[in-house]
């Protein structure tokens, strides 16, 4: 659609006005640095200039296949651009730049057929080749000379992996694999662009050599002929269904009838099948073989980020313009920014976006770091890496769905067009909480590096950074409440320790009462989840406290302030939400809750003069926005009016189902 231009609305104008510090600033900051704002700015105006963004109709008026083939369009265009006009802003090495994956929302208000390409099929062949191997896959599929996806997930199983059915036999005589579906639930279910679009795939298979089963490994495999696109012989490929949101995602199915792959297909980076069929084991660590997920859990926590930033962006934006009932009797209606409870269901959202996008940029340096410890063949950070990247996964990706959804109630009854893109945002946000491994999985595995790290502070060992905070606790250290940035971060850690101490108690007295680890272990498991998201809330309340104080070292009073208010608002927020649980592990006292609660309800009225700016320091162009609600020039009604009009059920103004259903049946006819 091309967007009209419209004068700003007044009130948006008027809230502009009011802002106290520099928008620029908290953009930089959030960009990384001026020069990464300006490059990204360059970016967003190479592909809005392309033209690439436009649709004949609005993309929810069209067929599911029309989704589908507009979005495979736009997927190759915007492809080639990257590797053309792009690839010279960017350097060619930088296409992890967080300002493409912005930019794609441009292209696509559903999602693209070539996500997984680059999302898992990319970082896996980086992550799991032989130098040679890498040698001859990468350049091509950065070329998109082969596209692909990554085939993990069956019909019968997803969770958990080591119950996958895909074998992968080595037949030694031709040195090759061969690739079986031998029952229904082993078929490969759910990989994006698997559907219709993709020629290659990682596909998850249990390996069998000499007889033996050596558990699930990585195989690249050609699905379709490249010139033609048919299934090769012996590949039954398809798309699964409609679904929730990923419409145009061509989310598929797999399977195979003895479909042969050479030797050198599988990913032989950790572990090895050599020509005779000896297997060779990963030296390091058996779980390497997983490192693509815990690459895109971390890039959820930004994906959850950067999707909160959009709902707050469009739902604060609506608030400032729409008008509704009366405070006081014959008073204009006021602006609906104004009732605290608006304000209580949407400013949190901006600061969980900026706690989010914070706590998101940490663990990916996090990441690159135990990336380079394995490198030089380290392995001993990877267990914390996966406890921290798994509950952050779980809690931001579900924090940010259940936030997005409060902001489609903030927007009322317009909030539920598919226009405002709410709709849209929730459904992708609401699938990352699943995918990527399920929200009480992922605490799970976490709980499993709790309970273990409770047990070496018992044992004297030094535990990691992140749960240094258990040997306190060992040492019988006592929480004192004080409602400081430190003092409410150290009552959480006290939360987070209660709760892992109460698991230990509760696994070890199951099992004095006679039952084994694993009963004791499934008995304490809801106790063990709630355990893994306190101690996530801490991680996240320590850092974004820690990374704006960092950040803002240099910034202007004015933007410390408000940067500041936003931490204070968060922490508030949580601990009138959890007064439960600071009540059983903390000091903190009726009085203290008390003035916790004036504090935050005085915070909302302090940061209502810059709702509107902060917003704006999203700097999230309306072409990415792609709301009616939420644009830059607040003209929500226009807007509305424009999209109703040009909805194609308007371009008659009688439809025929009339002459055939309803005039036969108004006559008694039918
Ligand atoms: C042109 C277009 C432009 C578009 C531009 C866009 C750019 C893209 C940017 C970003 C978006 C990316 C989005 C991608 C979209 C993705 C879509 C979805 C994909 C998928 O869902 S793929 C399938 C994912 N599946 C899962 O996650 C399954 C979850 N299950 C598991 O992970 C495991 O089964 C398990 C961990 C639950 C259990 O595994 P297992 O039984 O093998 O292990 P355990 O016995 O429980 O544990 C043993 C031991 O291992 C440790 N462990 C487990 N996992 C790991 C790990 N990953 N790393 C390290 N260690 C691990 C575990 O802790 C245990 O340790 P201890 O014995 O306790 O010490
Ligand atoms: C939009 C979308 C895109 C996807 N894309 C891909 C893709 O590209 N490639 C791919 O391979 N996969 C993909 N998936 C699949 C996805 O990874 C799985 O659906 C996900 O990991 C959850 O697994 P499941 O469906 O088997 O759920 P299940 O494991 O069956 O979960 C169902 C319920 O059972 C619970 N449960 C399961 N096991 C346990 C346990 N041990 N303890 C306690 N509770 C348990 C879960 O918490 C959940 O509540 C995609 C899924 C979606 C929705």
């Amino acid at each position: 659609m091309v967007l009209k231009k419209y004068n700003i609305n007044p009130d948006l104008a008027l809230e502009r006005q009011k802002c106290t510090f520099d928008i620029e600033e908290i953009i930089n900051i959030f960009d990384g640095g001026k020069e990464k704002t300006s490059q990204r700015r360059k970016i967003e105006d190479v592909v809005l200039k392309s033209g690439l963004c436009h649709d004949d109709v609005p993309e929810e008026c069209m067929s599911l296949k029309e989704r589908y083939e507009n979005a495979v369009r736009k997927s190759c265009f915007f492809s080639k651009l990257m590797k053309t006009e792009l690839q010279e802003i960017t350097g060619i090495e930088d296409f992890e730049t967080p300002a493409i994956r912005r930019i794609a929302d441009a292209l696509f208000k559903d999602i693209s057929p070539f996500l997984l390409h680059l999302g898992m099929f990319v970082p896996t062949i980086i992550g799991q080749c032989t130098s040679e191997q890498l040698m001859i896959w990468l350049p091509k599929a950065l070329d998109l000379q082969i596209i692909g996806g990554y085939a993990q997930t069956e019909l019968g199983h997803g969770t958990f992996i080591r119950g996958l059915e895909t074998t992968a036999t080595y037949d030694a005589d031709t040195e090759e694999f061969v690739l079986h579906t031998p029952t229904l639930t082993a078929h490969k279910w759910w990989a994006g662009g698997l559907g219709k679009t993709i020629n290659h795939c990682i596909v998850v298979a249990q390996l069998y050599t000499k007889g033996v089963c050596y558990g699930t490994h990585l195989f690249m495999v050609q699905i379709r002929d490249l010139d033609t696109h048919m299934p090769l012989p012996g590949i039954k490929v398809g798309e699964i269904g409609p679904r929730m949101g990923f419409s145009s995602a061509d989310n598929g199915f797999l399977g195979f009838n003895n479909f042969r792959i050479p030797r050198n297909n599988m990913l032989m980076k950790h572990a090895q099948v050599q020509k005779d069929g000896t297997y060779v084991k990963p030296a390091r660590h058996g779980k390497l073989t997983y490192q693509t997920m815990v690459f895109v859990r971390v890039t959820l926590v930004n994906e959850a980020a950067f999707n909160l930033s959009k709902a707050v962006t469009i739902a604060v934006r609506y608030s400032a313009v729409r008008r509704q009932s009366e405070m006081r009797p014959n008073e204009p209606e006021p602006q609906i920014l104004d009732y605290p409870t608006q304000q209580h269901k949407l400013f949190i959202g901006i600061a969980t976006a900026h706690a989010f996008q914070l706590t998101a940029n940490w663990l990916w340096n996090t990441f690159k770091s135990v990336l380079s410890d394995m490198k030089k063949g380290d392995v001993g950070t990877l267990p914390e890496l996966h406890a921290l990247s798994s509950c952050l996964k779980a809690v931001c990706t579900s924090d940010a769905a259940l936030l997005i959804e409060q902001c489609r109630y903030a927007c009322g009854g317009h909030g539920y067009m598919l226009s405002s893109n709410l709709p849209y945002i929730y459904s992708f946000v609401a699938a990352t909480r699943t995918y990527e491994g399920d929200y009480t999985i992922l605490l799970l595995q976490t709980a499993r590096f709790l309970v273990k790290a409770w047990e070496q502070a018992e044992a004297g060992k030094t535990v990691t950074p992140t749960v240094s905070y258990i040997s306190r606790s060992l040492k019988g250290e006592k929480n004192s409440w004080r409602s400081t940035d430190e003092g409410i971060i150290k009552s959480f850690q006290a939360v987070a320790a209660g709760k892992i101490a109460l698991c230990v108690k509760s696994i070890r007295d199951r099992m004095k009462s006679g039952l084994d680890y694993e009963d004791a272990w499934l008995l304490t498991t809801v106790q063990l989840v709630d355990a893994a998201e306190a101690h996530c809330r801490s991680v996240i309340l320590e850092t974004y406290c820690n990374e704006v104080r960092r950040l803002t070292k240099s910034s202007s009073d004015n933007v410390k302030i408000v940067m500041h208010q936003l931490v204070t608002l968060y922490l508030s927020y949580w601990t009138l939400q959890r007064t439960g649980d600071l009540l059983r592990y903390s000091s903190i006292s009726e009085k203290d809750i008390d003035f916790m609660q004036r504090q935050y309800e005085e915070l909302l009225q302090h940061i209502r003069p810059n709702a509107v700016a902060l917003v704006d320091a999203f700097d999230l162009r309306d072409e990415i926005l792609h709301s009616s609600l939420g644009a830059y020039d607040g003209r929500v009604y226009e807007r509305l009016m424009e999209q109703a009009e040009n909805n194609p059920m308007n371009a008659e103004p009688v439809n025929q189902s009339f002459h055939k259903y309803i005039k036969p049946l108004l006559q008694g006819k039918l």
